[in-house]
């Protein structure tokens, strides 16, 4: 890996007496890692035991690789995360039953783990600007298992005329000139030049303006990057501070190995040390920076949100009638008896379950990949559940279940029929595969009709 010369030189300077071991760090492999996901049904023991070690600073986080096409991946028990990445949810510690936005949030490795901190309670509005990306955002909460999660993609400055003073956490995980992870990602280092930092630093306040107007008073706002760059880092933090007077930055407790915030690198002010750095030469990851912020709670904010909410027009959100409310009853009843929904929606002939913590009028005007939990499709006089709704369950709330061997469920990914000598009635049944749930099946006549969506077989 070469760096280049002006990074080098800038490294020395700011380094100091630390530069060289900084340096050679970087010329180091990266560490990989994952977390365990405690919504499911039990631990990845097989991925676990592939694990080389447990990240000490996230009980969920370990070292190691996962195999994206093993049962542990494809069933979402386990998401492939970088371990500094990892403390950024941490730091987060959303409660289950809040409102918190995710503004810049795919492919999904921080939305992932608030989503387990939630334990899926409360609403989380995961945002990504592009359309591609939302999508594998929107795909990787779904194997998760995320009931909570609303999808949108949006620039941060649309959104922030959706949601006026409406999170209580807010979490900026900034797009950055991406430092930090040039041993992990190198073709990144081709992007770099002396100015990239300064204007990415730009942007980066940009979406932090957007972010303000949508925190509440008494809100909390998290913003991680994983560059090194005191602009981007200590810099934007000091620029928060001044233009927003009611912010307070907050210690974060850390962990042996991370290092405070760098005062000296801003204007000096001295609560910089508040805010953490992940280096490689310290910790066992890549180069990350975090800064926890707790908003005041100003008279004029609370105002302005009340004005702003009753100007709101009645929503265009369209609910199932009568009729698709019958068939998806009936699947409810056989498969999931216990199931209590939400607020039903559909999205042309898809049926969606959105989180009651959210006002079905906000998701007017929004581009929306996902709202909610996604349940099923009506198709001419019958529902057809999602997959997304099998991952989210677990075997015990069904009182409709068919447990495949391994090979069967590889017969099951690959998109064939699998035969079954049990007998059962026909309809449909939930797949179970060593504990873990992997989708829905139809029995017709011993056999089980393959519903894995073609999209993700292999
Ligand atoms: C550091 S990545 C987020 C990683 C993600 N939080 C995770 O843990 O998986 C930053 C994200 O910001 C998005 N982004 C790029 N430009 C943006 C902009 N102007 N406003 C908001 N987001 C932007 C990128 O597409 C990218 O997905």
């Amino acid at each position: 890996m070469q760096l280049p010369n002006e990074f080098v030189t800038k490294y020395k300077k700011l380094m100091g007496a630390e530069a060289d071991e900084f340096l050679s760090a970087l010329a180091q492999p990266s560490y990989g890692g994952f977390r365990e996901n405690p919504l499911k049904n039990g631990q990845p023991t097989a991925t676990i035991a592939r694990a080389t070690g447990k990240v000490p600073y996230v009980p969920t986080g370990y070292y190691g690789q996962i195999n994206g096409k093993s049962l542990d991946h494809v069933t979402g028990w386990v998401y492939s995360q970088e371990p500094s990445a990892m403390f950024v949810g941490e730091v987060v510690a959303p409660q289950a039953g809040e409102r918190v936005l995710d503004l810049c949030a795919a492919p999904g490795g921080k939305t992932t783990h608030l989503v387990a901190k939630m334990a899926n309670k409360g609403l989380l509005v995961a945002n990504e600007i592009f359309p591609k990306r939302a999508k594998i955002l929107a795909e990787n909460l779904e194997r998760w298992g995320a009931k909570n999660a609303v999808v949108t993609s949006e620039s941060p400055a649309d959104l922030e005329k959706q949601f006026p003073h409406y999170f209580d956490r807010i979490l900026v995980d900034a797009p950055c000139s991406g430092e930090g992870m040039f041993r992990k990602e190198p073709a990144g280092i081709e992007y770099w030049s002396t100015d990239y930092p300064r204007e990415c630093a730009n942007r980066q306040q940009k979406i932090l303006d957007s972010a303000m107007k949508m925190l509440k008073p008494g809100g909390t706002l998290v913003y991680s990057t994983c560059t090194f760059a005191p602009e981007e880092d200590e810099q934007n933090i000091a620029w928060l501070l001044k233009n927003y007077p009611t912010l307070k930055l907050v210690p974060i407790e850390k962990s042996m190995g991370m290092d405070d915030g760098r005062p000296e690198w801003a204007d000096g002010n001295a609560d910089l040390v508040n805010a953490v750095r992940l280096f490689p030469h310290h910790i066992k990851g890549e180069g990350h920076f975090i800064a926890k912020l707790v908003n005041g709670s100003p008279q004029d904010l609370t105002i302005k949100k009340r004005k702003k909410k009753n100007k709101r027009k009645k929503s265009s959100v369209v609910r199932p009638d009568k009729d698709q409310l019958g068939l998806f009853e009936k699947f409810r009843v056989l498969v999931f008896p216990d199931y209590q929904s939400q607020q039903l929606i559909l999205f042309g002939d898809q049926l969606y379950d959105l989180p009651s913590e959210m006002d079905t009028d906000y998701l007017d005007g929004l581009n929306v990949l996902r709202p909610g939990l996604h349940l099923g499709t009506f198709k001419k006089n019958r529902f057809e559940p999602a997959l997304a709704w099998a991952l989210a369950s677990l075997p015990s709330s069904s009182q409709r279940v068919i447990e495949i061997s391994k090979e069967q469920w590889q017969q099951y990914v690959h998109g064939d029929v699998i035969g079954i000598n049990n007998v059962v009635p026909n309809g449909w049944y939930l797949l179970v595969c060593e504990h873990h749930t992997c989708g829905f099946g139809k029995v017709v006549d011993k056999t089980v009709k393959n519903f894995y969506p073609k999209g993700l077989r292999f």
